[in-house]
């Protein structure tokens, strides 16, 4: 558990990237989206987690590539000179057919090592591509980063109290939310409101939804032609207060850098293949400013912190945690143990 901490320590975001149903650009989204954040600056790491269909290497052109054990723990594969993207995915490691064949407890394990065991160092944002809809890998991916990333869980708020208790200082958190992957099609299903459920009951803060495919650019200019019904995303993410980051419509040329040409040219500056098309690059651009925003409010309120409302509100969690003390609260471990409980008995 420490380990996994202290790895954590060093990540100051991590964004899960979610889809109701596969197929819908989750591992493109995700893929464009860390080279984004790359060209503008950030350390970034990719986590393939999806174990029925790790398509990642193959979309960021590293098929051939190889997971390294150091001393430190496995290596990621990296795709620049500078070490700033750096990529794991479970498809390194295992074949398609064994990941099929997996039960349950194996891929809770497999995730867990997967969290723990990568020497990352320090990343600005790692992004984890899941597997579509809720699984029990979503459970076990969401119950390991919250024994990580103590947040606002009921782990994360028994050791908040715990620092006040001891008179420590807070140190800044490492924030952890998800991105939603919709299409068009898939905004009026019922898949889409599960995940977006999955994450409320998992206390999952949701950063917003993409809505991918959503309309036709066209290869000539660059204007882009609605040819399915559109603008179900942004009511959808509306009528539930939730964030919507963009669309992305369907463009040839993206197909061509997921599916031939790899992503990893789109960090390559020499590279003649690094020619995403502008509507595409806008689109990423504003899940990358976005997620920016996101990152730094937690650098406000963390300053908040030292406001004095905040202090008023430690004054109160003292007085509390010592109020539970006195009756006797159930051990740290019991409360991990009926966390995972509440969260396997979900119906999602
Ligand atoms: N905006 C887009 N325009 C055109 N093609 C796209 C777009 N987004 C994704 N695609 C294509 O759609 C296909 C599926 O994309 P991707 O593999 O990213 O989906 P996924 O949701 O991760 O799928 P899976 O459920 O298998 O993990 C790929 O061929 C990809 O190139």
């Amino acid at each position: 558990m420490q380990k996994l901490k202290e790895r954590f320590s060093l990540i100051k975001n991590v964004v899960l990237v979610l889809s109701g149903k596969g197929g819908v650009g989750k591992s493109s989204v995700s893929a464009v989206l860390a080279t984004t954040l790359v060209n503008s600056g950030f350390r970034v790491g990719i986590l393939d987690l999806d174990i029925t269909g790790p398509n990642i290497p193959r979309i960021m052109g590293a098929v051939e590539q190889k997971i390294l054990q150091t001393e430190k723990g496995w290596s990621p594969v990296y795709l620049d000179f500078e070490k700033k993207l750096g990529l794991i995915s479970i498809g390194f490691l295992i074949s398609k057919k064994d990941a099929v064949i997996w039960r349950g407890p194996r891929k809770h394990v497999m995730i867990k090592q997967f969290l723990q065991d990568v020497n990352w160092g320090e990343l600005d944002y790692l992004i984890i591509d899941t597997p579509p809809g809720t699984s029990d890998e979503h459970i076990s991916l969401v119950e390991v980063l919250h024994q990580a990333i103590p947040t606002s869980t009921l782990e994360a708020n028994l050791s908040k109290l715990r620092i006040i208790a001891e008179e420590e200082t807070l140190e800044e958190k490492t924030k952890l939310g998800a991105i939603i992957v919709t299409t068009p099609q898939e905004v009026a299903l019922i898949d889409i409101k599960k995940e977006i459920n999955f994450c409320k009951k998992v206390n999952l803060e949701i950063i917003g939804l993409v809505e991918n495919m959503s309309g036709f650019l066209c290869p000539n200019c660059e204007e882009i032609h609605e040819i399915f019904s559109s603008g179900g995303g942004i009511n959808l993410a509306k009528s539930l207060s939730i964030n919507f980051l963009c669309k992305i419509p369907i463009d040839q040329r993206l197909v061509e850098i997921c599916d031939r040409d790899g992503v990893r040219v789109l960090i390559d500056e020499s590279s003649d293949k690094n020619n995403l098309r502008k509507p595409i690059r806008d689109s990423f651009k504003s899940i990358a400013n976005f997620l920016k925003e996101w990152s730094n409010e937690r650098k406000i309120n963390n300053e908040d912190d030292e406001d004095d409302e905040e202090e008023d509100e430690q004054k109160n969690e003292k007085i509390n945690i010592n109020k539970s003390k006195k009756k006797g609260n159930i051990s740290e471990k019991d409360k991990i143990k009926k966390n995972r409980k509440k969260m396997e008995s979900f119906d999602f």
